[in-house]
């Protein structure tokens, strides 16, 4: 473990903060960057190494496959129609659509019921071929659309809580391979979507008990679930609708438009859009019609080879997992909804409300910690989350915090209307023990003070002291803790320590031991600070937790928590 240091005491090597480096001539502040300074860094950095990318292998067609969780439960609190609702099934389809327009390397979508399949450009090289930040940049905007998007398509009933989207990644390596998959998907959605006609006829039509209907429906086959509906239902299932009975599938075509130039001339622009079909993925004509693949295929009867090319990843038992979540492009998202400078604290709120959903479904995290854009959540080295496979982790993470975040944003931001929908993406880290992981902790709230130090410093410059933003660089450049410090209390007489401590220190989140006693003496919020009555399981503050005090005053949290085993437990 590294000698106990305090936030005070984190060395301060002259930064150049994140939000300054997008903001100034990159070509100049390489220059100053190489010459002269380091990067933002603090001895806790070597964590970094721990990372992984997941790059995924060229020339593969990606999938990146979602399904939304409890959805009977989402059926059941929003009175939707079973077995299919079509207003859920168009904002499904409006939440695929977001995800196409932002990402224009995905070449399709099919979809049916809760299920997603989004499919990459074999050649694509978005996020240098990066898997997890492929999965939870799609499943993110997929969730914070469906959030974004349900007061538009179901106005019988206000959404009562955000998704959660589970997601893995798919790689397939040739042309065949991915009609096979098609074809498999589309069996599945026709298969499910007949027994849930059959189902629901019988609970509606003929007014059996759920339980009854499951009994009656035991074994059946296909012939006989057809059979069943049409003598008693009075349902011929070939008059259902396409969209239940095959799926979307939603494509990228190239159309030429005739736009009108600059000059006042007329030309034809090649522009993409896409268009959403309900055809039959079996057919020859769609492989050589619609989406025509490099290599010739042809439909496969077998199937089941499929599911040895998803990219599954176990995480190792006994290691502290981290989920660190962070804003796609949130410079950009923060000028476009007038974020104040350098901190705003509905922005903050609104992460730390995320955060806190967030720890409240998955009892597993621990602890989690927020600045800025981003949050990291610690999973306990003994959790069976989602049986530790790293992209159901993941992906079931940021999409809730994705979720919530949308379904908060009117609340906080009040008159700030919600211009686009954002994304995150989330990587999981293992570190292998207590030390690491501290030293992981201590990173991020290092970054946070070295970057607030700064930002204050800059934004009082030119807010308060009328410089200009290059000038007030040229101020900054080379200076160390004690200067800033120096410039805030002589030039504007402020003292950083008053600063509030949530820009400071940033948010932590912590899951409380049942007998510990009120915080309060040790300045801790009320842990309902941040959410609603009743959940009395988190604590939230804004602690200096680089330094041991906080580790020590709280044991259980990096403690062993397993039973203690005995001769007895062995038969
Ligand atoms: N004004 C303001 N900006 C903020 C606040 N919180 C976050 N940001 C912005 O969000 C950025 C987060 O940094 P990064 O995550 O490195 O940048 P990014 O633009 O999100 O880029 P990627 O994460 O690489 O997609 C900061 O640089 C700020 O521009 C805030 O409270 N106020
Ligand atoms: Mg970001």
């Amino acid at each position: 473990m590294s000698p106990p240091l305090s936030l005070q005491q984190i060395p301060m090597i002259p930064v150049l903060s994140r939000t300054v480096l997008q903001r100034s001539c990159l070509a100049t502040l390489r220059k100053i960057h190489t010459n002269v300074y380091p990067m933002a860094h603090s001895k806790f950095e070597y964590v970094k190494s721990f990372e992984e990318e997941g790059q995924l292998d060229p020339q593969h067609w990606i999938i990146i496959r979602l399904r939304l969780k409890n959805v009977e439960e989402l059926y059941d609190l929003h009175e939707l129609e079973q077995p299919n609702d079509c207003s859920l099934t168009s904002l499904l389809q409006a939440a695929v659509d977001v995800v196409m327009q932002d990402f224009k390397e995905i070449v399709l979508c099919y979809s049916f019921s809760q299920e997603f399949n989004f499919v990459f450009a074999k050649n694509t090289t978005l996020y240098r071929r990066r898997g997890p930040k492929l999965l939870t940049n799609v499943c993110s905007l997929l969730s914070s659309a469906f959030v974004h998007k349900w007061p538009y398509y179901i106005q019988s009933s206000a959404l009562i809580f955000p998704p959660v989207i589970d997601g893995a990644v798919h790689l397939l390596p040739d042309d065949q391979s991915l009609r096979d998959y098609m074809t498999k998907q589309q069996n599945v959605c026709h298969h499910q979507n007949l027994y849930k006609t059959a189902f629901w006829g019988l609970v509606t039509k003929r007014g059996m008990l759920p339980g009854e209907a499951t009994e009656t429906l035991k074994g059946a086959n296909e012939g006989t679930l057809n059979e069943l509906l049409f003598t008693r239902c009075n349902t011929n299932y070939n008059k259902e609708e396409d969209v239940f009975k095959k799926g979307s599938i939603a494509l990228r075509k190239k159309v030429q438009k005739t736009v009108t130039a600059q000059n006042g001339s007329i030309i034809q622009r090649s522009q993409s859009t896409v268009t959403v079909m309900h055809a039959d993925l079996t057919k020859d004509s769609f492989w050589s019609d619609v989406l025509v693949l490099d290599q010739p295929t042809e439909l496969n009867a077998k199937l089941n080879y499929l599911k040895h090319f998803e990219k599954k990843e176990t995480l190792l038992p006994h290691t502290w997992m981290v989920v660190r979540i962070d804003g796609k492009a949130f410079h950009n998202f923060s000028e476009k909804h007038y974020f104040k400078k350098p901190n705003d604290l509905r922005s903050i709120e609104l992460m730390n409300k995320a955060a806190f959903s967030v720890m409240k479904e998955f009892p597993d995290i621990i602890f989690s910690y927020g600045q800025s854009d981003e949050y990291s959540f610690v999973i306990h080295r003994y959790s069976k989350m989602c049986d530790r496979q790293g992209g159901r982790i993941i992906s079931s993470i940021v999409s809730l915090f994705a979720g919530v975040y949308v379904y908060h944003w009117q609340s906080m931001f009040e008159d700030v209307k919600l211009h686009y929908c954002p994304a995150f993406d989330a990587r999981v880290v293992l570190y292998p023990n207590n030390s690491c992981l501290r030293d992981y902790i201590s990173w991020r709230q290092a970054d946070c003070h070295i970057n607030n130090m700064y930002n204050t410093c800059f934004w009082t410059l030119v807010q308060q002291g009328q410089c200009s933003r290059q000038n007030a660089e040229e101020i900054l450049c080379g200076t160390f803790s004690k200067d800033k410090r120096s410039i805030l209390i002589n030039r504007f007489n402020q003292n950083y320590d008053d600063e509030d401590a949530i820009f400071r220190k940033g948010t932590v989140m912590y899951q409380k031991m049942v007998s510990e006693e009120s915080g309060r003496s040790r300045g801790e919020l009320p842990e309902n600070n941040q959410a609603e009555e009743g959940c009395r399981g988190i604590v939230v503050g804004h602690f200096d937790v680089i330094k041991d005090e906080f580790w020590r005053e709280r044991p259980w949290l990096l403690g062993e928590e397993r039973n203690a085993t005995t001769l007895d437990d062995f038969d």
